[in-house]
């Protein structure tokens, strides 16, 4: 077992070797890590021994909840049996022709072929490469752009932060890379002015066009987009954006491209967040949910017309070593195979899902600093306000998020800022109990941070 150590010990070994992501580790550093070591369910333990309700599900990928001892049992017998070996050059292996199956068994129709990743970025880098490919075997090898939303988030690769639009990552490394382009992101509150939602949706949609037309449709190569955009605060587009999208994607022959990494394997209470909108892809990403983070692993769901012209196209010269990792991908299919047989997936449809989108609205509209109370199945947010009257947001955006996510912290609850927005997308095994005992501790919080503005004289 694992070298017991005082979470001294931990920190101090921590900053020594360990550089973290998206950190600024000299400030890390003064205040020390927190050590979690066990987890179980919704909830985490800390090196102290405190229980935390990760209302994260990690990084919105634990969907199956922490503590499956029959993952661990298939890992440790997939990897006694067949720990490694490689697909490329004409070989294959009985656990990622499984998950193969299973996957286009759960996949909306029209999906019967997979591509394997590691994470979530290598899941985009392959698209993107997928998808000039398709364009070259299809003789318009000028359609290279990509285009994707400002504060949409396609991960940290080369290609995957170029087409993500946080322009705090693109300063960092010259990004983004030659054809890739942006559009303004579907943020009704922010960008709705006096329309309607419905009418904001198409507008925003329309925003595609433009830039289609600016570009020219004939070096447009895909439009690409999550559902639900996550680690951009849960921006839920209107019902009326993507049926509007794949419209100008079909009238301008550009391939339509979701990002299912966050919105996929159940989050939204659909199996994939483009079943809730309406909407069908011609190619789409995934991970976390895929394994729930119990090993890293990553899907290119490849529309079978896509999946025709790249076959027509001989090699495609793109691949990695661990593509369709025999225990990774045994581990996914145990993962996947319990959302679905034991009704995981039906249950946030149904019944969890509805609960804590009634429960999160009554919970946090009461409050006088918190408005666009929002959310779908298992993923929700707010959005910390100035004044709501006004729907004027706080200046410094993200100075109040942390506040109130260091607030959430310190009551064992782990919530995301994103912004000035608070996020949470639990695991999808969270019960009606605990959904109400995790948003008594939320409300708590909200109120401590409440009166924190109050004695700053910010309210
Ligand atoms: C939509 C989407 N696409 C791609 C990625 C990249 O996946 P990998 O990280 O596995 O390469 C993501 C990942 N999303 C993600 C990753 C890490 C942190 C946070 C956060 O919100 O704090 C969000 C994502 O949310």
């Amino acid at each position: 077992t694992q070298q017991q150590r005082s979470t001294a010990q931990w920190r101090e070994l921590d900053a020594a070797h360990h550089l973290h992501p998206f950190t600024d580790t000299a400030s890390l550093n003064e205040q020390g890590v927190r050590m979690i070591t066990h987890a179980d369910g919704i909830y985490l333990w800390d090196s102290e021994g405190n229980k935390i309700t990760d209302g994260m599900a990690g990084l919105w990928c634990v969907n199956i909840g922490y503590g499956r001892k029959d993952l661990s049992e298939v890992a440790k017998r997939q990897m006694d049996e067949l720990a490694y070996y490689n697909t490329f050059f004409k070989t294959s292996h009985p656990a990622v022709v499984e998950l193969s199956r299973l996957l286009a068994e759960v996949a909306p129709t029209g999906f019967e072929h997979v591509f394997y990743t590691n994470s979530g970025s290598e899941s985009v880098d392959t698209m993107i490469r997928m998808v000039r490919r398709y364009w070259d075997v299809k003789g318009k090898p000028q359609k290279k752009t990509l285009i994707g939303r400002w504060n949409g988030y396609h991960g940290s690769t080369i290609g995957g932060a170029s087409l993500g639009g946080m322009s705090y990552m693109h300063e960092q490394g010259d990004l983004p890379i030659p054809g890739i382009a942006h559009i303004e992101q579907p943020w009704y509150y922010k960008h709705g002015k006096d329309m309607t939602p419905e009418e904001f949706g198409v507008a925003a949609a329309r925003w595609l066009e433009d830039k289609i037309l600016e570009i020219g449709a004939d070096k447009v190569a895909a439009f690409v987009g999550e559902p639900i955009q996550g680690a951009g605060g849960v921006i839920i587009p209107p019902s009326t954006y993507w049926p509007e999208v794949e419209r100008i994607c079909r009238k301008y022959d550009i391939l339509l491209v979701a990002d299912e990494v966050i919105c996929g394997f159940g989050r939204t209470g659909e199996w994939f967040g483009q079943q809730h909108f309406g909407f069908k892809p011609d190619i789409f990403t995934t991970a976390k949910g895929l394994s729930s983070g119990y090993l890293p692993i990553g899907a290119v769901f490849v529309g079978n017309d896509v999946a025709a012209t790249l076959a027509a196209g001989g090699d495609f010269n793109h691949g990695f070593t661990y593509s369709g990792h025999p225990v990774a991908a045994a581990v996914a299919h145990a993962n996947v195979q319990a959302l679905r047989d034991e009704g995981i997936v039906q249950r946030v449809r149904e019944e969890t899902g509805p609960y804590m989108q009634q429960r999160w609205r009554e919970t946090f509209s009461q409050f006088e600093h918190v408005d666009d109370v929002r959310g779908v199945g298992l993923i929700q947010a707010f959005t910390l306000v100035k004044d709501k009257a006004k729907r004027e947001l706080f200046d410094n955006w993200g100075e109040m998020g942390t506040m109130c996510r260091d607030i959430f912290f310190g009551n064992n609850l782990i919530m995301r800022a994103c912004g000035d927005h608070m996020v949470s997308a639990p695991p999808l095994v969270i019960s009606k109990a605990e959904i109400d005992s995790m948003l008594g501790t939320a409300a708590r919080s909200v109120e401590t941070f409440e009166k924190k503005l109050r004695e700053r004289g910010l309210a």
